[in-house]
């Protein structure tokens, strides 16, 4: 399975979603979509999974369009925040229909997740808890076994042990079972060592498609004495500072090479690094 997303561009009448996004994305990894609240990732799931048609650009699954394109949407799980209030059909019953449609579905891999997310099979689902209606969407979203699934805020509702349980799911499913796996997130720092490679949204433009630990290695602290700190960043880009007396903190986007390693250490500074959170706050910072 392989996913070309080329000058892609959305607009809602006139504005714009999504302007000019281009990536690609390759079997096997787990992809974090980040962006502040509007930035376009929900936009931006929605037509890869083929819920709506760009304005412009085009994306391709296994080389074909997806939009209305049965064969290849077969092989697309989508999971969502949905509205389950008028869903009178049991979690059963909700399973059946996922195994009917999705030709990978794994009934015994569902059976247990059902098990460890305490799911009463008996129950309809808009008699669900928020929680436990995300948590059945989790479920058939990983038991399709679908090769492209993608997670949009998928645990909406879930406490902090059921998401842990679900984050762990995806780890050990993805070792056992490569697909293409997307997650959209909010919780950054619960999330990140899921991730391969991170993709993030700024004002529905695509800024950062980088390796997880490329990412992670750019993001760099850089304390010690004001005045030596200013020398040793200056012509960094510099995402965040803080002062406290003479001592300073600064924070940069910037891979550094051995030697400024070793310079910063005789300068007596301290070197550190960054958590994808915090690249993420001021990546995505309006200035
Ligand atoms: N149906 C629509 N009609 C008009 N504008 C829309 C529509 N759907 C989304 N938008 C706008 O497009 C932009 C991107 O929205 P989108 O839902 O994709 O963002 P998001 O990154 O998923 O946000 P969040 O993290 O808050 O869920 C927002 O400015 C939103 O108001």
């Amino acid at each position: 399975m392989k996913v070309e997303v080329k000058n892609l561009s959305l607009k809602y009448n006139d504005f714009e979603a999504l302007k000019n996004i281009s990536f690609e994305l390759e079997n096997g990894k787990t992809y974090g979509l980040l962006g502040r609240n509007g930035a376009g990732k929900t936009s931006l799931l929605s037509l890869i999974a083929s819920f709506r048609e760009p304005t412009e650009g085009k994306i391709l699954i296994d080389g074909e369009e997806p939009f209305e394109n049965a064969k290849i949407m077969q092989q697309v799980a989508f999971v969502y925040e949905k509205d389950y209030k008028d869903e009178t059909g049991t979690v059963k019953e909700m399973l059946q229909i996922a195994e009917y449609y999705r030709p990978n579905f794994d009934k015994e891999y569902a059976n247990y997740l059902i098990d460890r997310f305490h799911l009463p099979l008996k129950k309809p689902v808009n008699k669900l808890s928020k929680g436990m209606q995300s948590a059945m969407s989790v479920t058939i979203g990983l038991a399709s076994r679908a090769p492209f699934t993608i997670f949009d805020e998928a645990y909406l509702g879930m406490d902090a042990p059921t998401r842990e349980m679900f984050y762990k799911e995806i780890l050990a499913d993805q070792e056992k079972n490569p697909r293409i796996i997307i997650l959209s997130t909010h919780l950054v720092s619960e999330m990140d060592y899921l991730f391969d490679e991170v993709l993030i949204i700024k004002n529905g433009k695509l800024i950062v498609q980088e390796e997880y630990e490329d990412l992670i290695s750019k993001g760099v602290s850089i304390t010690g004495e004001s005045r030596v700190v200013d020398e040793f960043t200056s012509g960094m880009k510099i995402l965040n500072e803080q002062q406290l007396g003479n001592t300073k903190s600064v924070m940069v986007y910037e891979k550094l090479l051995e030697k400024q390693r070793y310079d910063a250490e005789r300068l007596g500074l301290d070197v550190g690094p960054i958590p994808l959170q915090d690249l993420f706050i001021h990546l995505t910072e309006e200035v």
